[in-house]
């Protein structure tokens, strides 16, 4: 008989595996035994009231916190082992920056692609390409000279965006994404995530307290609750599709490719 485990469809993996983690400020407990599992192509909602430890959570998924007991995996690998840091894009909760603070809007994305061994690196064209890219997405090319710190809170929640787009993340966390921005551009922004995460394969961890968006995109109820929180999820596509193999997965890639070479063909000959 094959003893070999059964291989788990492309999109069950799990990207981010939180198991029985407790943590205290100064002994004072903010969380106690939580565990649940982000699985590629998911979209999870973090709810919970104030102090409910959403930032803690999310800051220890990051690793800038250590749980006191339990573990955390990202893309199967203990923290310690893990090394595709570049595949995780972070969002903080919104800094105010001082207006003397000198980068640039440019300056701060690029930042995003800097790890230890890039630091002392000279910047490439393929980087400066890459910045541009994110620049766009985020629609601010035209604030890339401004200093950080004189641009709007919005403004620079989409510049932090931009510096976590720019390593094209697998993940991306974010943390209250939209406080303080405007409702027009709450609404761009929540229709650039959902596009993101239906056609660019990337999973979202996202704390808001923006129940609309929530409920509108994720549902009504909550499909794990863990402690004080509770988790919103949706996959990306029908679950029922991934009990296929990944096959479904290419074939639904292959045919959006085509839906789309077929639309830029009929807006070319227009
Ligand atoms: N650096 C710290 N030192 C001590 N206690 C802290 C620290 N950071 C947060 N706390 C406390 O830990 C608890 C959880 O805080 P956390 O910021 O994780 O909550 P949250 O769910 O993100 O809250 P909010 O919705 O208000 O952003 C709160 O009681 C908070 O006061």
């Amino acid at each position: 008989m094959n003893s070999l485990p059964m291989q788990q469809p492309f999109c069950h993996q799990n990207i981010i595996e939180v198991s029985n983690v407790s943590f205290a400020y100064q002994q004072k407990p903010v969380m106690e035994d939580i565990s649940f599992a982000v699985q590629e192509r998911d979209f999870v909602g973090l709810i919970g009231s104030n102090g409910a430890g959403k930032t803690t959570l999310l800051r220890m998924i990051v690793g800038l916190l250590k749980p006191d007991s339990g573990t955390i995996k990202l893309f199967g690998q203990t923290q310690n082992d893990f090394s595709g840091w570049n595949k995780i894009g972070y969002v903080p909760q919104k800094n105010s920056f001082n207006p003397l603070f000198p980068a640039t809007v440019r300056e701060v994305v690029m930042s995003g692609l800097y790890n230890r061994s890039k630091l002392f690196k000279r910047v490439s064209k393929a980087d400066q390409l890459k910045c541009e890219e994110a620049l766009h997405a985020m629609k601010i090319e035209d604030l890339a000279a401004k200093r950080i710190g004189e641009l709007s809170g919005g403004q620079q929640q989409r510049a932090f965006l931009a510096r976590a787009l720019i390593n094209n993340p697998a993940l991306l966390i974010l943390d209250e994404p939209t406080v303080g921005i405007d409702v027009e551009t709450q609404q761009g922004f929540f229709h650039l995530i959902k596009h993101m995460h239906q056609h660019h394969n990337i999973t979202f961890l996202m704390v808001s307290h923006d129940m609309d968006m929530i409920r509108s995109y994720l549902g009504d109820r909550p499909t794990r609750e863990c402690g004080k929180l509770k988790l919103y999820v949706k996959h990306s596509h029908e679950l029922e599709d991934c009990r296929e193999t990944n096959l479904t997965h290419s074939l639904r890639e292959l045919r959006e490719l085509s839906d789309r070479e077929k639309a830029s063909v009929a807006s070319w000959k227009s």
